[in-house]
């Protein structure tokens, strides 16, 4: 089918006795039709002069068989669309002219079946013939009466309704339409769908006229929906198509066919509707026009994409050759001739299964993390993988930005794509916690500046502690939290002070701070022999299958990882003795200042009456004060005197508290680090990795990446590899080493567990290729 068609259009003509010879002329290319016609006839005045107009179509079917008709009319688009293409094929001319026949044909022969029953029969012949394809088949049946639409199939079991309601005709998003609320009928077998069509036919409005004893009243759409998928391509395409096969309406003089009441209103209709066909037509053949009246009646909107989509359309024009009726074969012929102008775009009807889809980019997906590896490999970079990092490696991004914002790391080493992504959602994490704080510590302010006015005045006003975020936090305001002083550094001094106001004394927390400082810095790795050793007793831990991550970790933290572990509940524990007394002096602070409140409102008050009362002014013209005046203002100060004191002791423990959480945090990333490696050395690595961390050599055992082992020990193989049989491995292309060491490698890494079964084997090294080769083969 090529991309840019012309709709294909034939004539064909009722047999009739009085075929009017004299006025239509086929001539024998059996493509043109000659109508001459006697000007003015029509107003019946005599005149020798003659009109003429010659139509060109695409074929004239005068006197031919229902086969024939079949094959030269619907045959190529009935084979389309079992390859995916749209199809429609429509009769179109005056009432009694034989557009059901030819489409329909008579129902009781077999001989003059009509286009739809062959067409169905030769659908299920193909799909019987493609056995390298399944296909499944629905029918719908949809007639259009009176401008309503009307479902022939309603009455019939079994068919499938995507939306309930009234039909209507829906815009599909790739640009074709459909009848929401249509039945859609499957069928295996020529025989169930020829069932659906005569019961359709039983449904139809027929009505009788003086041209014809059983005209439709009604246009109607008789739908094959195909659906097609390849049985040997396992891809995830598939095809449909939809074959409209059209009988409309006959157009009806009501002089001529005498029609009266309600045949006479049915005709109404179909005149009106088909004369909106016509502008529908016109618009399409006129290339310059943009817009297409589809729209304007229910036949025009349900046959959009098959007027003008991408559907392969033929129109059968049928005349009733008959020298009464030539007006009307005229006007029939005209209408075919402007749908010979219409183009279509022919397509495919592709689609992709979604589930067959996902299936493939995964698929694809590990192949290319597979040649992304090699890459690596030979880039010297086998450490970079592309999987999801651990909890521990976040652990680690985290603790990274926390301190590269603080400004104790000056770089944060960029590995993978992963990390980067992890390094970004860590800082705008950060981002929107400071953000947050921001806001709460504004709208604080605003609170505490209103009650400050109101109770203090302007020279005393200290800005007060609020609590926020439960008991543990204290948000200061933005000012004061300038002078807090960096934990590293405040930290001896804050010690201090800390001691000796919670008068603790030499054990006080502020040496304990300190002792688990030193305790911390103190976390060295272990010794290579004590490694050794516990490399042994953790050798006997290995086995098959290894435990999970969590068992694992429990029984870490009580053996190996215990001392860490200790130090780690050591410190958590001076942590939480910190926020209660953190929590303590908020309360004490937030009392003092409603004291400090409660007692400017009372001096506020006495000012007031004394003022009231008439001011005493001493010698000196100062304002002279009674005693409870006094004494409030002596009380006043005395609680500022407190309120300062005990805010610096706030701010100092504040300090504590986060010197003492970055130091729980550097335990905690320290001992899933350890535990990490642990974990590895002891369930992962095979015993001849762990047999190359030799005594004294740069690599400490514990402390190493499974990926990096596993490398380590590749790179020695291949050295030996290289300096015992160079040529025996690669004896045809000795510049492929870079490629074969670089596939081995990927393999190894890719499949660990198979890895170690391969250098037990004393075979060749072909054969250890080979069966590297299986492992990929068996891994993917
Ligand atoms: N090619 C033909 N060979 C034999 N009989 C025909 C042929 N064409 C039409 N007829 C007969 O003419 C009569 C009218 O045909 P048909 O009902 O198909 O017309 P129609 O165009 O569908 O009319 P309407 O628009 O009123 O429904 C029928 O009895 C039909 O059998």
């Amino acid at each position: 089918m090529s991309a840019h068609n012309e709709v294909r259009v034939y004539v064909r003509t009722r047999p009739t006795a009085q075929f009017a010879q004299e006025l239509i002329e086929y001539l024998p290319d059996n493509q043109t039709v000659n109508v001459r016609l006697r000007k003015n006839s029509r107003k019946g005045v005599l005149s020798n002069q003659m009109s003429s107009w010659t139509f060109r179509l695409n074929g004239v079917l005068h006197n031919v068989s229902q086969e024939e008709v079949y094959q030269q009319v619907a045959h190529s688009v009935v084979l389309g669309a079992l390859e995916g293409y749209n199809g429609t094929v429509m009769c179109f001319g005056q009432t009694g002219a034989g557009k059901t026949f030819t489409m329909t044909g008579a129902t009781e022969s077999y001989k003059q079946r009509g286009i739809i029953p062959r067409a169905i029969q030769e659908v299920f012949h193909e799909i019987d013939n493609r056995v390298d394809h399944t296909f499944s088949v629905h029918l719908s049946y949809l007639e259009i009466y009176n401008e309503t639409f009307v479902d022939l199939l309603a009455s019939v079991k079994g068919g499938q309704t995507k939306h309930c309601g009234t039909l209507a005709v829906v815009e599909e998003p790739e640009g074709g339409v459909s009848v929401k609320g249509l039945s859609l009928h499957p069928v295996h077998r020529e025989e169930e769908a020829l069932n659906l069509l005569f019961e359709g036919e039983m449904n139809k409005i027929i009505g009788e006229h003086a041209l014809n004893k059983n005209s439709s009243r009604s246009h109607c759409i008789f739908t094959i929906h195909v659906e097609s998928r390849s049985r040997t391509l396992s891809n995830a395409t598939y095809v449909t198509s939809k074959l409209n096969l059209v009988d409309l309406a006959g157009s009806e003089r009501l002089s001529k066919t005498g029609s009266e009441g309600q045949v006479q209103k049915e005709a109404l209709y179909i005149n009106r509707s088909l004369s909106f066909l016509e502008q529908a037509i016109l618009a399409l053949a006129d290339r310059r026009r943009e817009h297409v009246p589809f729209r304007q009646s229910k036949l025009t909107h349900a046959l959009k994409d098959s007027l003008g989509g991408n559907c392969n359309t033929v129109l059968v024009a049928n005349i009733y050759g008959e020298a009464a009726q030539i007006d009307e074969t005229l006007s029939t012929l005209r209408f075919a001739a402007r749908m010979k102008c219409v183009c279509t775009e022919p397509s495919v009807n592709k689609h992709i299964d979604p589930v067959l889809e996902v299936q493939r980019l995964q698929k694809e997906i590990q192949r290319l993390k597979q040649e992304l590896s090699f890459h690596n490999t030979l880039a010297n970079r086998a450490a970079v993988t592309y999987e999801d990092l651990s909890e521990t490696q976040e652990a680690v991004v985290k603790s990274e930005v926390q301190r590269y914002l603080a400004g104790t790391l000056d770089e944060i080493t960029i590995v993978s794509i992963r990390q980067i992504q992890a390094v970004f959602a860590q800082f705008k994490k950060a981002f929107q916690e400071q953000e947050q704080q921001l806001k709460e510590q504004k709208s604080q302010k605003c609170i505490v500046v209103e009650n400050t006015q109101s109770t203090l005045s302007t020279s005393d006003a200290k800005e007060p502690v609020e609590e926020v975020e439960g008991e543990n936090r204290l948000s200061v305001p933005a000012s004061t939290k300038r002078q807090s002083v960096s934990p590293g550094r405040s930290k001896g001094k804050k010690v201090k002070e800390s001691s000796g106001k919670n008068g603790q004394g030499s054990t006080g927390p502020g040496e304990q701070l300190t002792m688990m400082q030193r305790e911390t810095e103190v976390l060295v790795p272990p010794s290579v022999a004590e490694s050794k050793e516990t490399a042994k007793d953790d050798a006997k831990k290995r086995c098959n299958t290894p435990p999970s991550k969590m068992e694992a970790f429990e029984v870490y933290k009580s053996e190996r990882g215990c001392e860490i572990n200790r130090i780690l509940k050591e410190n958590k524990s001076v942590l939480k003795e910190r926020l209660a007394q953190l929590h303590n002096l908020t309360g004490i602070i937030n009392s003092i200042k409603r004291d400090i409140d409660h007692m400017s409102s009372e001096l506020q008050l006495c000012r007031e009456q004394r003022q009231s009362q008439g001011q005493l002014v001493s010698a000196d013209g100062e304002p002279v004060l009674d005693e409870a005046e006094v004494a409030l203002l002596i009380k006043l100060r005395e609680a500022k005197d407190q309120y300062r004191q005990n805010y610096e002791e706030l701010l100092s423990t504040k300090a504590e508290v986060q010197y003492c959480r970055h130091l729980v945090d550097q335990c905690r990333i320290r001992l899933f680090t350890e535990f990490e490696s642990w974990y590895n050395e002891s369930f992962l690595l095979p015993d001849e990795i762990l047999s190359i961390l030799k005594d004294g050599g740069p690599i400490r055992p514990g402390l190493v990446p499974v990926d990096k082992a596993l490398a380590l020990v590749s790179n020695t193989e291949g050295d030996e590899q290289e300096h015992s049989e160079p040529t025996k491995l690669l004896a045809d292309s000795p510049s492929a080493t870079s490629f074969y060491n670089a596939y081995n490698r990927t393999v190894q890494r890719r499949a660990p567990h198979c890895t170690v079964s391969r250098r037990s084997s004393t075979g060749p090294d072909t054969n250890k290729l080979k069966s590297l080769a299986a492992v990929t083969q068996r891994g993917r």
